[in-house]
């Protein structure tokens, strides 16, 4: 069988450094397919940065992690430091929510663009020219004139836009994209995730799609992964999440997004999310749940399939959150 393109199987990530030493994430397991958009949700502080992140390897500082993290089967957690630059240079590349803080403000836009390329051995004039092919394909108008700039002279959406030309340049299997949008304005946010779902489709290119906004997830990914206090509490196809959530918690994200064409307040998600830290017994989420039972802070709740759902309730079979 050939491997998936990303499969993260029951990965463990804990701070182990003296008085800070605690867990972070708690068995997480997410896959993406070829040229799937999968998306990652859930409040601040549920892990979902770091479960992106560790698809670089890219962990905070003193952090272990266990379980593994497979691209193409190969698993990034223990894969050598050379291979594991080839990885970040021409298979899986990420962009983040601030173009401005992961860019030299005193470089030209085409050093960064091209940055990837030569050190993968491309002349100069060939990048450049591929380098201005990129920028023309994320709606940059005159990219030649544009790679002579610096970021300063862009706009953020603008900016946006070459980070992603950026990550594109070593024609990446697997794009992470961790709130590429949040830093944006709305009609700004709306173009740059229509490039997003245009390459995806062009190039085949799997994405992974983090976003505390669930109704932005749905709206442009096959399949969504809800996460809450550092696991994984439901999984579904983007249609089944809005049809029939599972958990009581994504019921609460999607009655919490505010919809145009209601002029009723957002009702939210009562209380604060914890991390896992702080999580108490049993499920994370109990203390904020409605339909909680004195079983829901035994034990944590596993996760399981009803009619094609992956969800982590221990009431999930009886409960309707219609
Ligand atoms: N570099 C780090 N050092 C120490 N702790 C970290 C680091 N990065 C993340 N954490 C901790 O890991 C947990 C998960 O953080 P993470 O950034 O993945 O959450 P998130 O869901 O992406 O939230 P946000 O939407 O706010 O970015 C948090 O409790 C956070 O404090």
């Amino acid at each position: 069988m050939t491997p998936r393109l990303l499969e993260i199987e029951n990965l463990d990530v804990r701070l182990t450094a003296g008085r800070a030493a605690r867990p972070i994430l708690d068995g997480v397991s997410l896959h993406v397919g070829r040229g799937e958009a999968v998306g990652l949700v859930g409040e601040s502080g549920s892990g979902k940065s770091v479960t992106c992140r560790s698809v670089l390897r890219l962990l905070p500082e003193g952090a272990e992690a266990a379980g593994s993290v497979r691209v193409d089967g190969e698993d990034v957690l223990t894969m050598s430091a050379a291979r594991l630059r080839d990885l970040r240079r021409n298979d899986v590349s990420m962009i983040f929510q601030d173009p401005r803080a992961s860019i030299n403000p005193l470089r030209r836009i085409g050093d960064f663009v091209t940055e990837g390329m030569r050190a993968g051995g491309m002349s100069r004039d060939d990048a450049l020219r591929r380098a201005a092919e990129l920028l023309e394909s994320v709606g940059i108008r005159e990219p030649r004139a544009a790679l002579r700039r610096y970021p300063h002279e862009f706009s953020g959406g603008m900016l946006q836009r070459v980070m992603i030309a950026g990550a594109l340049a070593g024609e990446p299997r697997l794009l992470l994209a961790d709130e590429p949008t949040t830093a944006l304005d709305v009609t700004t946010q709306a173009e740059v995730i229509a490039i997003l779902t245009g390459l995806r489709g062009e190039r085949s290119m799997g994405l992974l799609f983090v976003t505390h906004d669930l109704e932005l997830a749905a709206a442009i990914c096959d399949r969504v992964y809800v996460m809450y206090a550092g696991r994984i509490v439901e999984a579904q196809t983007a249609g089944g999440l809005f049809d029939r959530p599972r958990h009581p918690y994504t019921s609460g994200l999607l009655a919490a997004t505010p919809r145009l064409e209601s002029d009723r307040p957002p009702r939210g998600v009562p209380g604060r999310p914890v991390s896992l830290a702080e999580a108490p017994a049993g499920c994370a989420f109990a203390a904020r749940c409605a339909h909680a039972r004195p079983a829901c802070t035994r034990d944590v709740p596993a996760r399981r399939e009803i009619d094609g759902a992956h969800v982590a309730c221990l009431r999930a079979e009886e409960l309707s959150h219609d």
